[in-house]
């Protein structure tokens, strides 16, 4: 899938062209291809969501972005500087400028808060008091400012990932990657890391690309979102677009269950791909902008001339956008199904098939 126009047109953080990875293929084994052919362009200033189920690529993906991997064909564009090309000098260089945040947050346990925060500096030479004057406001930012001689194991879940993302900063990078860095945390303290990711990204302008197999995280800080299938990116946009109206099915079963009206797990392990004789269509409807402000759930009762009932809804938000979501069902019969295909067309509501049941 190649980057559609309105990414060509934004200024790439990262460009990956046409990049697969492939792992083994030694000793008569052979090859395991975890990344198929990827095009993607991560737009500078944005926080970036790539998301997809356990081994479709992810980890693959961002750990090219700072060298960790090399690709097998394809080129990954850092800044416009080509990660492959570079020797040993110029890719330390390169890791200066693009930070990184873990699950597992990686503090080393017999340093302090600030002298964990302060090696990215070490390792890169920078004199005692220039870290000194580096690290202080980190600490302040991350809100670590009274724990500083505090070593990792005194620490909570939520204050070991303050203290990655102080040290990813320290050598105050264009572009933070992070791989998984809410996935140990409880949802509080998720929150909590996700509104200091977005403040970042604010206040000091840096690109953050992030993967995630956590929905809610993208949807929380991600503008835009890469899904991420066996090595493939299968559909990507803004996020409040992907997520409003998901058309590839590994977004959808990734989101119906996370996203907007929930259905009861009785009703959802029941449906069905296809009608049967006397089934029902589960439907759910998506309200925002203009459509949010018609009466279109009366209209298209009006219009299917069949029972519709009210199965779930909600009113939720993504990336600061709200929307209203509804699950609607009718009978699945071709001369309603057909109706209100019709409807959909004419009004532009957004709407995703759930499946079909009794
Ligand atoms: N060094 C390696 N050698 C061989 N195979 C690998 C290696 N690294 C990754 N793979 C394989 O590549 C595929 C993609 O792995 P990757 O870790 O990128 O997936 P992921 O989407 O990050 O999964 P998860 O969410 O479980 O971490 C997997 O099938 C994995 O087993």
């Amino acid at each position: 899938m190649s980057a559609p126009i309105d990414q060509l047109t934004q200024r790439p953080m990262v460009a990956f062209e046409g990049v697969t990875k492939r792992f083994g293929g030694t000793k008569g084994q052979p090859a395991f291809t975890a990344l198929a052919g990827i095009d993607y362009i991560v737009p500078k200033g944005a926080i970036t969501g790539i998301i997809g189920r356990s081994g479709a690529g992810k980890s693959t993906l961002i750990r090219l972005v700072n060298g960790l991997e090399l690709p097998s064909s394809g080129k990954v564009l850092v800044d416009g500087v080509d990660v492959g090309g570079l020797d040993d000098a110029a890719l330390r260089a390169l890791r200066r400028e693009v930070g990184m945040i873990f699950q597992h947050f990686n503090l080393l346990s017999s340093r302090t808060v600030r002298d964990n925060i302060a090696l990215p500096l070490e390792i890169a030479g920078v004199d005692r008091q220039t870290i000194d004057a580096r690290v202080k406001p980190l600490m302040d930012l991350v809100g670590l400012a009274d724990k500083a001689r505090r070593y990792p194991a005194e620490l909570s879940g939520g204050q070991k990932q303050r203290v990655g993302i102080a040290r990813a900063l320290a050598t105050e990078p264009q572009l933070l990657l992070s791989d998984e860095a809410t996935s140990a945390l409880d949802p509080e303290t998720t929150q909590s890391i996700l509104e200091l990711l977005k403040t970042i990204n604010r206040d000091l302008g840096l690109t953050v690309l992030l993967i995630t197999h956590e929905m809610e995280v993208v949807k929380t800080i991600a503008s835009q979102v890469a899904v991420i299938d066996r090595g493939l990116i299968v559909e990507h946009g803004r996020t409040f677009d992907v997520f409003t109206a998901p058309k590839h099915e590994t977004t959808q079963a990734q989101l119906s269950a996370s996203i907007g009206a929930k259905l009861p797990e009785w009703i959802r392990s029941d449906l069905k791909s296809e009608p049967a004789p006397g089934d029902r269509a589960l439907v759910r409807l998506v309200f925002f902008g203009e459509t949010a402000f018609q009466p279109l759930t009366a209209r298209l009762v009006a219009e299917l001339g069949a029972d519709v009932n009210i199965l779930a809804g909600a009113i939720d938000e993504i990336a600061g956008e709200p929307f209203g979501s509804l699950v609607v069902s009718y009978p699945a019969d071709p001369v309603t199904l057909e109706r209100a295909s019709r409807f959909y067309q004419q009004t532009g509501l957004a709407k995703e098939v759930l499946g079909y049941g009794v």
